[in-house]
């Protein structure tokens, strides 16, 4: 099994490249990058189908925003990095099925029409920066893209811009340097209130919600925080309390929003809500426009319900030039500048651009917004397991009779770890790849794997067994049961009635261990045929030689039975495909009553 020193897969090597076919490069090329790492050609028929990138060949990213030359020299490091800012929709989806990474900021909408135009090309987004409501995320999971952000690097400069604003608010610094500048000297209109002693409600106690707690706390004033999913201890140890919806409305001399925004979020200051509040209210949002009904704060402010607005992002960005809201004497405005330090842009740009880089080469990213996060060593030891997950999958459905819709699918891990030791998330979805990719043109990976599952309505529950034993290995065995279906092998049905298959990786290498209800044992390498016979001495004779004509190497052969001379399956691996006259000729050997031949 080709291993990998780093965390692995995701990205499935059936899309299709332009430029760059994975085939042909297997051809041309003595040396690829498997998720990170140098292996020689022979390795990859080991390999799971994942991304691979020939070390003369890079994949293009598209920067579609300006991003910070640190993070920019990172993706020059490892792929083409083609620098379009400014891009209209039509541009952009243009250029898009020439890309296999995008990286954008806030100002790009990345809508499905991008995930349909890229022809299945585009396996990354880098959002560069925390929010990701700009990117459809439902359209790039459909389209097994993953998307990744950059969560961390602008905390710190966001917060710095809230308590700006806060602080610039309170004093009216923005109005009375417009004045100034204007030749006037209006010292009585602009007295300011002071913020010791006030209370501040933080909307959404994240990163960047605690650091303004933070620095709030610093300031002097009882900080209070609404966050329905924090946990309260660690707003204790900041010394701010966590306090319901209402309850923050209600006490608040200043509001700062830091949510993302969701369904639930959005214009969640309305109306309604800024009725609850203290009158004279003062808001600030560093978060996004769209949590707050805009129209529904101008009337708020003008009946003096709220005092001041301090506003870094709108529902719209730029916002018209007429918007009522930004010419509101009481509403101090900046376009949408929370993350806009050289240091963050550059932290930011660094962020996205590793994770980019890191998706590029298969590995799973520690920010992916849109896939589950496999930690490095885990996947290494599942690895086996991974390829064993998938040909069980890709076995299991050709062995289901034409016309038999699959739709019922458990699979069973017979394990000695404890039950919430082993992340099977990935050999649900290798599982999910095995069965659906041979009958249609979807790929399949752990992306995507659940969402393409769900929508042909496939269902796939697991199950643990635990088992007695040493919890060295993983799994010991991954069993595949198809439910309410025909096969066209009958002995694939097992005594409950479902096709079943059972494999177990045994020194690397995955082995099919059972066919419904006979034991066998065949490497799971090149193709299987599956015969059924009554147990009778000179049958693997038979067979052997039938291949052996056509010059068929046969790498493995068993035979299950349920007793000596009954009846019994024989399993045999094949290097080549037989041709379908020699196939003809085993299904006419007079002691088989069915065979079945499946590609791996
Ligand atoms: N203005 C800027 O330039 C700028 C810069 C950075 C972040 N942001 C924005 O700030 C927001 C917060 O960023 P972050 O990095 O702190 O994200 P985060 O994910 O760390 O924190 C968001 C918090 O909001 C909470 N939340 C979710 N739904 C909520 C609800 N209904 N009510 C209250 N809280 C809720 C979450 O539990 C989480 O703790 C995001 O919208 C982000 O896009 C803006
Ligand atoms: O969500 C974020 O990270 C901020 O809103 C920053 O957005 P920007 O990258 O467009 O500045």
């Amino acid at each position: 099994m080709a291993a990998s020193a780093s965390s692995t897969m995701l990205l499935s090597s059936k899309s299709s490249r332009a430029s760059l076919s994975w085939k042909n490069q297997l051809a041309s090329t003595s040396a690829f990058r498997v998720s990170g790492v140098t292996l020689p050609r022979r390795s990859l028929r080991q390999c799971p189908r994942f991304i691979v990138y020939s070390m003369d060949a890079k994949p293009t990213v598209l920067v579609a925003e300006k991003l910070g030359e640190a993070g920019l020299k990172l993706l020059k490091e490892f792929a083409n990095v083609d620098c379009s800012y400014n891009l209209s929709p039509e541009e952009l989806c243009t250029k898009i099925s020439l890309c296999d990474a995008l990286v954008v900021r806030s100002g790009t909408k990345v809508t499905r029409e991008i995930f349909e135009s890229s022809g299945g090309r585009l396996k990354v987004v880098g959002r560069a920066g925390v929010g990701i409501d700009n990117v459809d995320l439902a359209a790039a999971t459909e389209h097994g893209c993953l998307v990744v952000n950059a969560p961390t690097a602008n905390t710190v400069a966001a917060a710095e811009h809230g308590i700006a604003l806060l602080t610039a608010m309170a004093r009216n610094v923005a109005q009375a340097d417009a004045s100034v500048k204007a030749g006037k000297w209006l010292r009585n209109k602009y007295v300011g209130v002071s913020l010791v002693g006030k209370t501040l409600a933080v909307m959404g106690f994240g990163k960047v919600g605690s650091e303004v707690a933070r620095r709030a706390k610093g300031l002097g004033m009882h900080v209070i925080a609404h966050d329905p999913y924090a946990p309260a201890d660690r707003a204790r140890a900041i010394g701010v309390q966590l306090v319901s919806f209402d309850e923050a409305l209600a006490s608040a001399d200043f509001i700062s929003l830091h949510m993302p925004l969701t369904p639930a979020t959005k214009q969640i200051l309305n109306d309604e809500t800024f009725a609850k509040m203290k009158k004279g209210v003062r808001i600030v949002n560093v978060a996004r426009g769209g949590v707050i009904d805009e129209e529904a704060l101008v009337r708020a402010l003008d009946a003096g319900i709220v005092a001041q607005a301090a506003l870094d992002v709108f529902t719209v960005e730029p916002p018209p030039k007429d918007s009522k809201l930004i010419q509101h004497e009481n509403v101090t405005a900046t376009p949408h500048l929370g993350a806009s330090t050289t240091e963050a842009q550059e932290g930011v740009a660094i962020e996205v651009a590793e994770a980019v880089v890191g998706a590029l080469k298969g590995e799973l990213s520690a920010t992916a917004v849109n896939a589950p996060m496999v930690p490095a060593e885990v996947l290494l030891e599942l690895k086996p397991f991974v390829v064993l997950a998938e040909k069980l999958g890709r076995l299991a459905v050709q062995l289901v009779a034409g016309g038999s819709g699959v739709k019922s699918v458990k699979v069973t891990y017979g394990s000695a770890r404890a039950p919430d030791d082993l992340d099977t998330r990935l050999l649900r979805a290798m599982i999910t790849k095995g069965m659906i990719e041979p009958i249609s043109s979807v790929f399949i990976n752990l992306v995507n794997a659940d969402f393409t599952a769900k929508q042909r309505g496939l269902q796939i529950s697991e199950e643990r067994l635990l088992l007695d034993g040493s919890p060295e290995s993983p799994v010991e065995f991954i069993q595949v049961q198809i439910a309410n279906v025909e096969s066209k092998f009958a002995s694939a049905i097992s005594d409950s009635g479902e096709i079943r298959v059972e494999g177990r990786v045994k020194d690397g290498v995955p082995h099919l261990t059972k066919v419904g209800s006979f034991e066998v044992d065949v490497s799971l390498e090149g193709s299987i045929i599956l015969c059924s016979q009554v147990d009778q001495p000179g049958m693997i004779g038979k067979v052997g030689s039938v291949l052996g004509e056509e010059n068929v190497n046969v790498s493995f052969m068993s035979v299950g039975r349920v007793a000596p001379r009954k009846q019994a399956v024989m399993a045999i691996g094949v290097d080549e495909q037989p041709s379908k006259e020699s196939l003809k000729r085993i299904g006419e050997i007079p002691a088989i009553q069915e065979f079945v031949y499946l590609g791996l």
